[in-house]
């Protein structure tokens, strides 16, 4: 099979932003701030059931943000359940981020049941790159085309194998520096690739990159700050099949509702129980009028 040729990325085609008319084409509808609204509506209605094989770190944060926003956490993280629960959850959640040998076995028994159910699943490579175990585990795992692959440049450019990695759980390289990366990833496994960042980044295999301009510097100030983001996008994955648009909503409803928490908060102690109180308020309407989108080619 021959490589996938990288399509270029150009620069930035800046459309306006914060209002809702933005209109930049996904798989199968417009992402726009309009359509991100929409979907956080049609999430309170459906509550998702989202599996969620995450790290020791941060599953407590990952379950409270996901019952925050309107959906239903379930850890079901070992081998012989993992496999048997991904066909019967909304979405599955697959987080590298304390690989033990069982999750491992766990994590492919739940990417194979998602994919051969057509459950939506995420894929977050934490600290991929230099770390055998979860690097070997990574490879094999993207190979099963996760829905939606999330997670830092430095993880992205490692995964994509054009890059050595972070600094442990940290980026070392800035959002663009991952967009060639991001691309190749998308084509290679027929994924949307999220790159977290001041500024979001949203790749599909073909079309324009979103950027999400929303958020907040508190949010790399708490442990969980991009890992439950990938929960909450297996939980918007579930709600349509246009991927890049579920991974826009679920970056947009939550970085807003971070940065609302952001406004009055003291620190990084404070900042935790207001993010989750916003995430359980935000509405649609807020997110219509508070999302900052862009795309460019
Ligand atoms: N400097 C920043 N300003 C505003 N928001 C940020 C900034 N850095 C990160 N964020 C937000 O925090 C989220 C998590 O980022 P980060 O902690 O870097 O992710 P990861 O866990 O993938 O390393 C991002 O998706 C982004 O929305
Ligand atoms: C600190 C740490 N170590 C292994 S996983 C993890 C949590 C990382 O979470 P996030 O990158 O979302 O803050």
């Amino acid at each position: 099979m021959s490589e996938p040729t990288l399509e270029p990325l150009g620069t930035s085609l800046e459309a306006p932003l914060g209002t809702p008319s933005e209109s930049l084409r996904g798989a199968d509808a417009q992402v726009t701030a309009e359509a991100c609204a929409a979907l956080l509506a049609a999430l309170r209605d459906a509550v998702p059931l989202v599996q969620c094989i995450t790290n020791a770190v941060v599953t407590n944060v990952t379950a409270n943000v996901l019952l925050a926003v309107g959906a239903t956490p379930a850890m079901v993280d070992i081998p012989e359940e993992a496999g048997q629960f991904a066909p019967v959850a909304s979405g599955v959640l697959v987080n590298l981020g304390t690989p033990t040998p069982a999750q491992c076995v766990a994590m492919r028994e739940a990417a194979e049941a998602a994919a051969a159910a057509g459950t939506p699943w995420v894929l977050d490579p934490v600290a991929v790159g230099f770390l055998a175990v979860r690097t070997r585990t990574a490879q094999d795992l993207v190979a099963i085309r996760p829905t939606i692959i999330r997670g830092n440049p430095s993880e992205i450019i490692a995964l994509a194998g054009t890059g050595g990695g972070g600094r442990g759980v940290d980026s070392v390289d800035g959002p663009d520096d991952a967009l060639d990366a991001a691309r190749l990833l998308a084509i290679r496994h027929g994924s949307v690739v999220a790159v977290s960042g001041a500024v979001d980044a949203v790749v599909p295999a073909h079309g324009p990159v979103v950027r999400i301009a929303n958020g907040t510097p508190l949010l790399t100030r708490v442990t969980g700050g991009g890992c439950a983001l990938g929960a909450v996008m297996a939980a918007f994955a579930s709600l349509t099949p246009d991927a890049l648009l579920a991974a826009t909503a679920a970056t947009g409803v939550y970085t807003l509702a971070a940065e609302r928490a952001a406004a009055g908060a003291a620190g990084p102690g404070t900042f935790a129980p207001r993010f989750l109180d916003a995430l359980a308020d935000v509405t649609p309407s807020d997110v219509r009028r508070g999302l900052r989108l862009s795309g460019g080619d």
